[in-house]
């Protein structure tokens, strides 16, 4: 009885309707395909198309529009900013259920009028978001949470969720 070891990341196994074979489904590109795969579905070559993130947004003082639904004029020092967002980190870090803890902070404290769905951007491609926000976002896995990043908006989490 061999227990069949884990598919590559990014790869499901279905049964086709046709005939009564297992084949092999590329989430990252849609294709599909007879042989089980080898390799990562988001190895070389293949572009993850999408992802899909939460964030949670702290303004500062040199935000490029430093005021949201949460403050009018938002005055607080990008050291001060930074500080707060270690701190939600802090709380992300240890928490059982990150996910669940992220949209309930983002809710309650991102500067992003994305707060309100609880930090979802929904799913979002390459060069639709500011490069840094971008980068950070296709570096992670799904289930991952980036350090603080840095955009002409203020300092950031992440967390994908797709
Ligand atoms: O740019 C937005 N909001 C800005 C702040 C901001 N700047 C960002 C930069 C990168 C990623 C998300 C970002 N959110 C604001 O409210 O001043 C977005 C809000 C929303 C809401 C829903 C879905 C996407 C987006 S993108």
């Amino acid at each position: 009885m061999s227990s069949e070891n884990p598919l590559p990341a990014g790869w499901e196994k279905r049964q086709s309707r046709t005939n009564d074979r297992v084949y092999y489904f590329n989430t990252a590109t849609g294709v599909s395909q007879w042989d089980r795969p080898e390799a990562s579905a988001f190895g070389k070559g293949s572009d993850l198309k999408s992802v899909q993130c939460l964030h949670l947004l702290v303004k500062h003082e040199g935000s490029r529009n430093p005021s949201s639904w949460r403050s009018d004029h938002i005055t607080r020092s990008k050291e001060d900013a930074i500080n707060i967002l270690k701190n939600y980190e802090r709380e992300l870090r240890d928490a059982s259920n990150i996910e669940g803890k992220f949209r309930d902070l983002a809710k309650q404290f991102s500067d992003c009028s994305s707060a309100k769905r609880g930090g979802d951007l929904g799913p979002f491609e390459r060069r639709q978001m500011q490069k840094p926000f971008e980068d950070a976002s296709f570096a992670l896995e799904v289930g991952e949470m980036s350090p603080i990043v840095d955009t002409s908006s203020g300092v950031h989490l992440i967390y994908r969720i797709k």
